[in-house]
């Protein structure tokens, strides 16, 4: 399983050697850029051969808080030696990975702003090209008849966009290494068929949810403030974006706070620069709602309607029951929020500890204590933790379908309110 992240290390080395050879560097960033790949070499072998897991000696932000989480598990180890790739929990070791590459570049300035990730995110924007135009279009035909559209053809709109935004998740690049990911058929067209391969799905919770804040907030008291906790850059961003953008046209956010990483992470996940390049984009586009869309995007981002907001919290290998005490000012930034989209694999991860539950263990239960607001996840399922199922459902699932954990086939939407009756 550790051998399935070299190809991450290649691609951001191969990157960098293709970069020099194009002379988009400088004399001075080419040697830099040599520095790192000799790095990222030497990273490839430490893992490759199971050496210890070396302290981060780049004096960023977050360098001590990954220093000291690898000085937790060295006393986590019982025989006392010093603790290695492989003999490492798989969460912590596949996002200390994406923190070394990125220290090859914050170790080599100028090259140290470089993202080696980019390219793939452009171009998995690229090849969904299609099925963004198709999402935009019925966007801007949702706003075009919101007025006079009911609250169950409300309701159902809403349903159809967060699957359309969970099923997006599908479109990541670390899992299929970097190769081609995209969405090529029209999101909306393909829900029907998908509806069977969602396990969980309290999406009628979240809705009630969001009808409930709507009520506080036409008594006068409140504002409703939906926080997405974004996951992948490409199609997968633009369906949060269509989604944020339903929300705040149909007055069930008053605002919409869109978290991502601050630094490349897990290949395609979304940073400040991609979420600004994906918004230029679609505003830059030659179809007439693709461009609506993005001009929209603009205005909500240029009157604060939306915003976007990274804290290193997100690119640590932490589990989300330790924000509170890890990242308090995130934490308490997270309770002010009257609903929070988690999107994703990795988010889920986090949620659950990455732990091996029962399957039938509550996912209130998995969060242990994580509850800063109503929380939702959207994600396809890719990495063997899975909670809050049926008795029975898993082992169905398992005689059908050996790798219905990981294949990225089946989806979950889990919904968890501090409020709410378990
Ligand atoms: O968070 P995402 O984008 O849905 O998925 C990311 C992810 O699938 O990529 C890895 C495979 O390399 C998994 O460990 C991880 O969970």
């Amino acid at each position: 399983m550790y051998f399935c992240l070299i190809p991450q290390i290649t691609s951001a080395s191969e990157t960098l050697c293709c970069v020099s050879a194009l002379t988009v560097f400088s004399d001075e960033g080419i040697q830099a850029e040599k520095r790192a790949i000799s790095f990222l070499s030497k990273l490839r072998n430490e893992l490759q051969t199971d050496k210890p897991v070396l302290a981060l000696t780049d004096n960023a932000e977050d360098t001590e808080a990954w220093n000291e989480y690898m000085r937790r598990q060295q006393d986590l180890m019982e025989d006392g030696r010093p603790v290695s790739w492989f003999k490492s929990p798989w969460l912590y070791v596949e996002c200390y990975m994406y923190r070394r590459i990125q220290e090859a570049l914050y170790m080599n300035p100028p090259i140290d702003k470089f993202d080696e990730f980019k390219e793939g995110k452009t171009q998995s924007f690229f090849e969904s090209q299609q099925a963004i135009k198709s999402l935009c279009t019925y966007l801007q035909e949702l706003i075009t008849n919101m007025e006079n559209m009911t609250e169950i053809q409300l309701r159902d709109n809403f349903l159809k966009l967060l699957q359309v935004s969970l099923w997006g998740n599908k479109c990541d690049l670390s899992i299929s290494a970097g190769r081609d990911n995209s969405q090529k058929s029209s999101p909306i067209d393909s829900l029907p068929d998908l509806q069977s391969c969602i396990l969980v799905d309290d999406s009628n919770m979240v809705w009630s949810m969001l009808v409930a804040a709507q009520g506080s907030r036409s008594s006068g008291i409140k504002n409703a403030r939906v926080d997405i906790v974004l996951d992948n850059a490409g199609f997968e961003l633009v369906t949060d974006l269509v989604l944020a953008s339903f929300l705040v046209s149909a007055g069930l956010a008053k605002q919409i706070r869109f978290h991502g990483k601050s630094i490349p992470w897990f290949v395609s996940d979304v940073t400040k620069q991609d979420f600004e390049w994906t918004i230029m984009q679609t505003v830059a586009s030659n179809h007439k709602w693709m461009s609506a869309s993005g001009v929209q995007w603009k205005h909500f981002m240029k009157e604060g309607t939306w915003s976007y907001h990274d804290h290193s919290f997100w690119t640590l290998p932490h589990e989300f029951c330790d924000m509170a005490v890890g990242a308090a000012d995130l934490y308490s930034t997270l309770q002010g929020s009257d609903l929070i989209i988690f999107k994703g694999d990795l988010n889920y991860r986090k949620l659950t500890g990455d732990r091996k539950w029962e399957h039938t263990v509550r996912f209130d239960q998995a969060l242990r204590g994580f509850q800063p607001a109503p929380l939702c996840s959207l994600r396809t399922l890719k990495a063997d933790v899975q909670v809050g199922l049926q008795l029975g459902q898993a082992e169905k699932l398992s005689s059908q379908d050996p790798d219905w954990m990981t294949n990225g086939k089946y989806a979950v939407v889990q919904f968890c309110s501090p409020h709410r009756e378990q």
